[in-house]
């Protein structure tokens, strides 16, 4: 991976570049893994519409006790799935802590086993299935109280340079 000092010259957002400059791997042995930034969608403190999820490590994995509220709200009293995306990619991302290497999510399967329902406590686990050099294969579920898992899904997160980040202008990806 490129040195921060590296990469943030020539960068045009500074919001970024402190971002970039800020983010820490924890050491391992520390179970509480701390936000990806206090804004993101799924960790931040910061952000009103977020979902607050909050992240130690398990084992050799990552594991989360989670409700989803009423703005989460799909079909009546039914956690919305794009809401249950958002927290399973973003609980998958706390699995970079583990790694210690920044990536981002390339490809997101998602089985919706039985409906995720609101105001309702579930646990949430997330593992590296296999690293395939840049490529990280993972797998999470989410289990109700009864140890049902609701939901499964996998992830394909590609490794990338700091310099993703500071980039400000991608080019639209074709396979
Ligand atoms: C800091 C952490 C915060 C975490 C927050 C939660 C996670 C997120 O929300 S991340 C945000 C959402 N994701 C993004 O914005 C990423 C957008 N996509 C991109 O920028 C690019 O496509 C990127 C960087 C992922 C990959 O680009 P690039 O390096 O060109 O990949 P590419 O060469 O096509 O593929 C790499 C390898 O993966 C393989 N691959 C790609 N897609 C797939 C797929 N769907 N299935 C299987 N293999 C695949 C390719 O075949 C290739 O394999 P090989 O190296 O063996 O030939």
């Amino acid at each position: 991976m490129g040195k921060a000092s590296d990469a943030v010259s020539g960068s045009s957002d500074p919001d970024v570049e402190d971002w970039v400059r800020s983010f820490r791997f924890p050491e391992s042995g520390s179970p509480e893994l701390p936000p990806h930034h206090p804004n993101c969608l799924g960790c931040g403190p910061a952000n009103p519409h977020g979902h607050r999820l909050s992240v130690r490590r398990c084992g050799d994995g990552v594991h989360a006790h989670h409700r989803f509220d009423s703005r989460h709200v799909g079909a009546p009293t039914i956690a919305h799935g794009g809401a249950v995306a958002t927290v399973l990619d973003d609980l998958f991302g706390f699995l970079l802590y583990t790694v210690g290497e920044l990536a981002v999510t390339r490809h997101l399967a998602i089985d919706y086993l039985a409906p995720v329902l609101l105001d309702t406590p579930y646990t949430l686990r997330a593992h590296i299935h296999a690293r395939d050099g840049r490529k990280l294969h993972l797998r999470a579920t989410i289990e109700n109280d009864h140890a049902h898992v609701v939901t499964t899904a996998t992830a394909l997160f590609l490794i990338v340079d700091i310099d993703h980040f500071l980039t400000t202008t991608h080019q639209p990806h074709h396979r």
